[in-house]
């Protein structure tokens, strides 16, 4: 029983607690790196990493091409676009030596990387002819982050940012670009069963030199939304500082119009929390680590040979149907090794004891529901196909009834007990600013941001300052 006490998990309701814990006993991340915000990944979590960023190259790579830029930038490239500045002079780390003698120029560590990759875009946008540029990169970028560190959600080393930088010859382009990033986003949340809210944030909150920004935020258990996702629109305002000009088809010299985006590992954040329960990770199959566990149920030794001979016949049916599986014969009890896969959110299980080999059958077992079932030998590698769909469909159907049951629309705040915001609020808002800073003040909670291809006019006045309000806005607490 030591096993399972020293694995149990704090119940999921206590989120936090929870969420750090499941991270070093599913041995997703090992957080005690001695920098601040800096963690290791395990190479259990290491191999959902890779899973996930492999769905992510799959679907840039139908239009992108991946590029790598160098990490460090000179500071007089760095300093060019003030607004860009602006936004994130408090969070970039400067190299100011080689060895012991100082730099000329000091080196910032990429917070991001327009300032690195635009003076290289000038080099290469020369005519028409060569737009679009759709490029993207998966990188460590570094920010000094004063709030809150947590590892995969708010980090100082972001260890796995795609950021993509697009150069067309419109402003419209761009903005097709923008909602192009936002789809392809909407079908890589979707192979991870996690539904997303999409909303364009206010003109405070959009991104440093941005035109615009839309972002993507799914809702964490503790009821905050968490921004795992954005694209922006950045007008010509870097082609004009960095000098992207291209010479239209009149012989015109043309400043090019930019957009970007980035998602970073807090997607394996949101996925590992919206999905797992109080015994462990779900994990969505296509990306699982291992997707089947056998497990050999021998007492005494009776029918061992026999009993193995056949986990290792269904285990190489099954890898010759390309399902990562594994027999785990380690001497811990039947129930210990259950535990322990049920931690790493393995999708699903399959014992094989005494009279499963009479019965020529095996006892599979659901990781999402629970659910046993006696499943014929020969009926298998089809079954296992059949349920990893079900499973996939059953996490997304959950976390969307869960984000669907969570978004509260209404009128006024007084229907808000005790002015907590647990979830999303969707309400009238009149467009002033002043109005999201009493909403913070009020309820602890501001604007997400304009919720996009939806309806969303308003009749009601706005609930904070009784002005007219022409449309609605999402309102939630942040990570
Ligand atoms: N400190 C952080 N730790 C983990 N993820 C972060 C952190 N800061 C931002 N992110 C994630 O990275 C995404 C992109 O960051 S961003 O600032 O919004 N956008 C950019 O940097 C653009 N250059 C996109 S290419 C955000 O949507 C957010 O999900
Ligand atoms: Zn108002």
């Amino acid at each position: 029983m030591e096993e399972e006490n020293e694995l149990a998990l704090p119940a999921k309701e206590n989120f936090s607690e929870w969420y750090n814990d499941i991270l070093v006993k599913a041995e997703i991340m090992d957080v005690r790196y001695p920098v601040k915000g800096l963690y290791v990944w395990n190479p259990f979590g290491f191999s959902i990493r890779k899973k996930t960023y492999s769905i992510i190259r799959e679907l840039l790579d139908r239009d992108h091409e991946e590029t790598l830029f160098p990490l460090l930038i000179p500071e007089n490239e760095f300093m060019k676009e003030t607004k860009h500045i602006k936004g994130f002079e408090e969070e970039v780390y400067w190299v100011t030596h080689g060895g012991t003698s100082p730099l000329e120029v000091n080196l910032a560590l990429r917070p991001t990387s327009e300032t690195a990759i635009y003076p290289i875009y000038k080099l290469w946008v020369r005519s028409h002819a060569d737009l679009p540029i759709k490029y993207y990169q998966i990188v460590n970028t570094f920010r000094y982050e004063t709030k809150h560190t947590r590892p995969l959600i708010r980090l100082r080393e972001i260890t796995s940012f795609k950021e993509a930088h697009t150069v067309h010859e419109t402003w419209e382009d761009a903005a097709a670009q923008v909602d192009e990033a936002i789809d392809r986003y909407h079908e890589f949340y979707e192979r991870l069963c996690l539904p997303v809210l999409t909303s364009k944030r206010p003109e405070w909150d959009k991104f440093p030199g941005a035109d615009y920004t839309i972002a993507v935020d799914a809702l964490m258990p503790d009821g905050r939304t968490l921004q795992v996702g954005t694209a922006h629109h950045l007008g010509n305002n870097f082609a004009k500082t960095f000098d992207i000009e291209y010479e239209d088809p009149n012989g015109e010299q043309v400043y090019a119009y930019q957009s970007c985006y980035g998602i970073s590992e807090r997607c394996i954040a949101a996925m590992i929390s919206v999905h797992g329960d109080d015994k462990g990770l779900i994990l969505p199959p296509e990306i699982a680590p291992v997707q089947v566990i056998i497990i050999p149920i021998i007492f005494k030794n009776k029918d061992k040979e026999s009993i193995l001979d056949a986990c290792k016949n269904v285990k190489g049916s099954l890898e010759s149907a390309g399902v990562k599986t594994k027999i785990d014969t380690s001497d811990r009890r039947p129930g210990a090794k259950y535990y322990r896969w049920e931690m790493k959110g393995v999708p699903l299980r399959i014992e094989i004891g005494p009279k499963d080999l009479k019965n020529e059958s095996v006892m599979m077992v659901r990781r999402d529901t629970g659910d046993k079932e006696q499943i014929a030998m020969d009926e298998i590698n089809d079954t296992v196909a059949s349920k990893f769909e079900s499973i996939k469909s059953n996490l997304y159907e959950k976390a969307k009834a869960e984000l669907e049951n969570n978004i509260i629309e209404c009128d006024s705040l007084d229907e808000i007990e005790n002015k907590i915001v647990k979830g999303i609020l969707k309400i009238p808002w009149c467009g002033q600013e002043e109005c999201n800073d009493e909403l913070e003040e009020n309820i602890g909670a501001g604007i997400l941001g304009i919720p996009v291809n939806q309806e969303n006019s308003s009749s009601s006045p706005c609930p904070v300052c009784g002005g007219e309000a022409n449309t609605k806005i999402y309102v939630s607490r942040t990570y």
